[in-house]
């Protein structure tokens, strides 16, 4: 591993994986910038003192990108900014195309004009590319991609414009197709949802004891924060993976919402029962959807260290400290 002095610029650095990946690049000896829309002033204190620099940017305003590469050259950048929501998309379909495409193409955009130097940037993407089907495989990077929903789309043109930069301008981008990431400080998806639930009864004794729930038979590829964003800093830093390459983040296995709750059953202070509550059931959506991790681990020696019940305990264990 390159342990030379060289700057990371973490784009998305508020959010629940950008806080993760900066606790990860403690361990080495880069100089990391960070970048959000928030105010430095708002800053968690603990970011804050695991940055080199921390600017505010709205990466959907070309000028104020231009301006943060001219003046930080990055080495490496790992692009996690964006709307991630991908409920919200339905109802913020422009607002998260913006952010998610045009947002890249302007970093891109930055980048090839101003930052020739720069090594390698990864740009995060989602399964929500991946044309889904009721009975699907294990999905690999080859497979079509014709996204059912808004949210899937504009990760599809993120990634779309990755693949341009990298074949007409040689910029050495790659996309990291991230499947559903869980663990300590997850605050939205199912997983943050009931963490957050299960959290609020072990405090309030008077609240009833009920968890409500979408559909509970549908399976995903849950992967760990903590082992996505080493999975990132590889795909940023090892020699093998290509420009303009799709690399699948994910665990290899699909474990369903019902075995979500059986563990946190089994790790929470309080028993509780759930209830189905229609406003958590998506329409069309596919029972199963699981990643085959294996062109990431052939590239970089990647492999998923932590299991869905340590990420249980340890998100619990934070949220209990926060509130
Ligand atoms: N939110 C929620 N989802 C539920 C519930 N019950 C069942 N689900 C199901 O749980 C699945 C996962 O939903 P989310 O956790 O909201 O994740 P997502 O929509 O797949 O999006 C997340 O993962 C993507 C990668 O796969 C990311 O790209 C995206 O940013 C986000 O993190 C969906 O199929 C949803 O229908 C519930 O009570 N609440």
């Amino acid at each position: 591993m390159d342990s030379e002095q060289k700057v990371i610029l973490v784009t998305g650095v508020t959010g629940f994986v950008g806080q993760q990946m900066v606790q990860h690049l403690t361990q080495f000896s880069y100089e990391v910038v960070g970048v959000a829309r928030a105010a430095a002033a708002r800053l968690p204190a603990a970011l804050k003192r695991n940055l080199t620099e921390y600017i505010s940017c709205d990466f959907t305003n070309q000028a104020a990108v231009d301006a943060l590469i001219r003046e930080i050259r990055p080495t490496y950048v790992l692009h996690l900014a964006g709307q991630a929501n991908a409920a919200k998309a339905w109802q913020a379909p422009l607002v998260t195309c913006e952010s998610n495409a045009a947002g890249t193409l302007n970093l891109l955009e930055a980048i090839r004009k101003y930052s020739s130097a720069t090594k390698r940037i990864v740009s995060v993407g989602s399964s929500h590319e991946y044309t889904l089907v009721s009975s699907p495989p294990a999905l690999v990077e080859t497979m079509p991609t014709v996204p059912a929903s808004p949210y899937g789309w504009s990760k599809l043109l993120q990634t779309t414009i990755c693949q341009m930069y990298a074949k007409s301008f040689a910029l050495p981008v790659i996309v990291a197709r991230t499947f559903n990431l869980i663990g300590p400080g997850a605050r939205q998806g199912v997983f943050g949802q009931l963490i957050n639930d299960v959290v609020k009864l072990e405090k309030n004794h008077a609240l009833k004891n009920e968890i409500q729930i979408g559909n509970t038979q549908i399976e995903r590829d849950f992967l760990d924060v903590r082992d996505a964003v080493r999975a990132f800093l590889l795909l940023a830093i090892s020699e093998q993976p290509a420009s303009g390459q799709v690399y699948n983040v994910c665990s290899g296995q699909s474990q369903s919402i019902q075995t979500l709750l059986d563990c946190l059953q089994q790790a929470s202070k309080r028993s509780f029962h759930t209830a189905v509550n229609e406003v958590f059931i998506r329409p069309n959506e596919p029972q199963t959807i699981v990643g085959d991790p294996g062109q990431l681990q052939q590239a970089t020696g990647w492999q998923r260290q932590i299991n869905l019940t340590s990420s249980v305990l340890d998100a619990l264990q934070f949220a209990r400290c926060l509130k």
